[in-house]
């Protein structure tokens, strides 16, 4: 490894959050506005197409996209490897984020950093838990697991939800013992500099007893493209058949009736938009993810639904 060891471990700050809680939301603000430090971001995508690289890469930072698996445990060697090639690219590193995909428990990635062929190089300063201020489900084994694993909380969408909401949710926080819960209203909200260089007592990384893991299982996912742009209307009608089975969608969207602009389509819980896609050297096109439990999502018929929009 290149990686200046008189330098110190590089610090690593890793962003977990449930599917759509705002993660990737919290990294792009990090990353515009990192000042001088020199940051690397790895992206953990659970689906195969790599949305949210292409979201981040827009920032001009190093981004590094992992996609269709987890972090936590199918892709484990897949993260250890690509923080060795970042930790060997040369240039300096005064921090990595990394973005864990919605459905991974963070302790297993935890205990991927203290494994000895990095133990040196890397330092977990933060584990930083993304809660969705408007819609959460306080009774998720899942949401339950990043919050405990998280030594700060970062509340999104308060924008979206009155104070007395706001205040209601940090009282929920506290009483699940958290310390410290930072409201983001916008991007200067964001303390980068309590998330690297303040590391808590973090005897190896382990909390004793086997982690609870959370397998990917529980989760699965549709991904859906076309060469051609598609009809809006035709996709709105689609999406709606299957939109209540759905824990999370996005991607990038040409649609026929706008054929100069090109979007970017997300939906978590009942909200879908669409907005201006800032994603650099688009494929043409359609490339879509969704994402749902596997009790719920009826992907066969989901597919069946999109596949006819390509003739409508
Ligand atoms: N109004 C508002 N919208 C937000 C905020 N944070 C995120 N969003 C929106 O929520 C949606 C999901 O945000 P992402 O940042 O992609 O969420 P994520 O956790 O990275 O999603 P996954 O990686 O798919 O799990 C997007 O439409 C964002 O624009 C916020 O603070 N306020």
């Amino acid at each position: 490894m290149n990686h200046d060891a008189a330098a110190g471990p590089v610090p690593v700050m890793l962003v977990t959050g449930v599917l759509g809680s705002g993660k990737t939301t919290l990294i792009n603000h990090i990353l515009h506005g990192s000042g001088g430090r020199s940051l690397a971001a790895i992206v953990n995508d659970f689906g195969a197409v790599n949305i949210d690289e292409a979201v981040l890469s827009a920032s001009g930072r190093s981004v590094i996209g992992l996609k269709n698996g987890c972090i936590c445990c199918s892709l484990q060697g897949d993260l250890l490897r690509t923080l060795r090639t970042v930790l060997s690219h040369g240039s300096r590193i005064d921090g990595i984020v990394i973005e864990a995909s919605g459905v991974s428990d963070p302790r297993g990635i935890a205990e991927a950093l203290y494994d000895p062929i990095l133990k040196d190089a890397v330092r977990l300063d933060s584990v930083v838990t993304v809660v969705d201020a408007e819609e959460h489900d306080v009774s998720d084994g899942l949401w339950r697991a990043q919050l405990d694993a998280a030594d700060f909380v970062v509340l999104s969408k308060a924008d979206r939800v009155t104070d007395k909401d706001v205040l209601g949710v940090r009282a929920l926080l506290r009483a699940m013992r958290k310390k410290t819960v930072f409201v983001i209203r916008e991007a200067a909200d964001i303390p980068i500099d309590i998330f690297f260089g303040n590391p808590p007592e973090r005897p190896d990384g382990r909390e004793g007893g086997t982690p609870r893991r959370f397998a990917d299982s529980r989760f699965v996912h549709l991904e859906w493209s076309s060469e051609t742009p598609v009809s809006f209307s035709a996709f709105q009608g689609a999406v709606q058949t299957f939109a209540a089975q759905l824990a999370r969608g996005k991607g990038f969207l040409s649609i026929r009736e706008r054929p100069d602009e090109r979007f970017m389509f997300q939906l978590v819980g009942t909200r879908a938009s669409l907005s201006p896609s800032t994603q650099p050297d688009p494929t043409p096109g359609v490339q879509l993810v969704f994402i749902g439990r596997e009790e719920q999502f009826d992907i066969e018929r989901a597919k069946a639904a999109l596949d006819a929009i390509r003739f409508a």
